[in-house]
């Protein structure tokens, strides 16, 4: 018999990765930008104030400059992701303007919620946009955090970016949208054994002992990076919802208490 989930979701947010907006051959995922938009504009419009962290630029803006590849230079990622995150911010203008839903744009480092002065100043822009039904698009501005294109040395990303937005501005819940159906107890992409965990109610040494690297070619962090955004959510009493955004009105399902993907809470 199917268990339904009981979630508390006034106040959620939903994380992108690059392999839900970019196909693996480079080219736009334009459906899955549109199921987005309409997903999140259903939402909005019963009630649920809804923000959305979106990976892309890289992958965008390669696509945009007719790049195969993601430059070895910082400086020159750099640049791919200014014009990626130009270029990906006015898809989704046009995407949510066809569902008459507003947006703002809001390009963050993980270091700003530590500063009480540009804290304050974040959480003001967030609730008044919400406050305005407006929904807040965020990405890591990566101009300024650079570290996180450095996928050869350093882990970090929007995975915890968008924990960490989540547990500053109260959310309920965080929905991770990937290119995987949910955790399972082995890497799914070398072991065909490896099974989808439903449910894990704490983050441990155990469970990062499962978490491999990322699958895809523009994605980084892999598990390990989503496992602390879980970690993190759970600490403020929140929940995290990682699931397969192939098809983005999976959304629908989750929110409907339907046991998909993983429920970290
Ligand atoms: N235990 C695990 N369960 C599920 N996926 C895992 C696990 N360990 C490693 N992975 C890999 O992590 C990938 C998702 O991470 P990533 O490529 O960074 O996605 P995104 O672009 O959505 O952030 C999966 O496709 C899978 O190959
Ligand atoms: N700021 C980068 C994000 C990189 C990133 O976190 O990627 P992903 O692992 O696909 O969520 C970009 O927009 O390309």
């Amino acid at each position: 018999m199917k268990v339904m989930r009981k979630l508390k979701a006034k106040r959620v947010v939903i994380k992108v990765g690059t392999s839900t907006l970019v196909y693996p051959d480079g080219a736009i995922n334009l459906r899955a930008i549109d199921q987005l938009a309409f997903v999140i504009s259903a939402m909005r419009h019963r009630g649920r104030e809804v923000v959305l962290v979106s990976s892309g630029a890289i992958g965008v803006g390669l696509n945009y400059m007719g790049l195969k590849q993601r430059p070895k230079a910082i400086p020159e990622q750099q640049a791919v992701a200014a014009i990626g995150q130009t270029e990906l911010i006015s898809i989704y203008k046009e995407r949510f303007a066809v569902y008459e839903q507003k947006i703002g744009q809001l390009l963050l480092t993980r270091d700003i919620f530590v500063y009480p002065k540009s804290h304050h100043n974040v959480l003001n822009t967030f609730e008044s946009l919400l406050a305005q039904n407006i929904v807040p698009i965020v990405n890591e501005n990566d101009t300024v955090a650079v570290d996180e294109l450095d996928h050869e040395t350093k882990f970090g990303d929007n995975d915890q970016l968008s924990a960490i937005v989540a547990t500053n501005i109260g959310a309920d819940l965080l929905i991770m949208l990937s290119d995987i159906d949910g955790f399972y107890d082995g890497n799914p992409n070398g072991d065909a054994q490896a099974n989808l965990l439903p449910h894990i109610a704490q983050v441990d040494q155990h469970t990062y002992d499962l978490a491999g690297g990322s699958g895809s070619r523009f994605g980084t962090g892999g598990m390990v990076t989503k496992l602390k955004a879980a970690e993190r959510m759970l600490n403020a009493d929140g929940q995290m919802i990682l699931a397969n955004g192939a098809d983005p009105t999976i959304i629908f399902q989750i929110l409907a208490g339907e046991p998909i993907g993983t429920l970290f809470g």
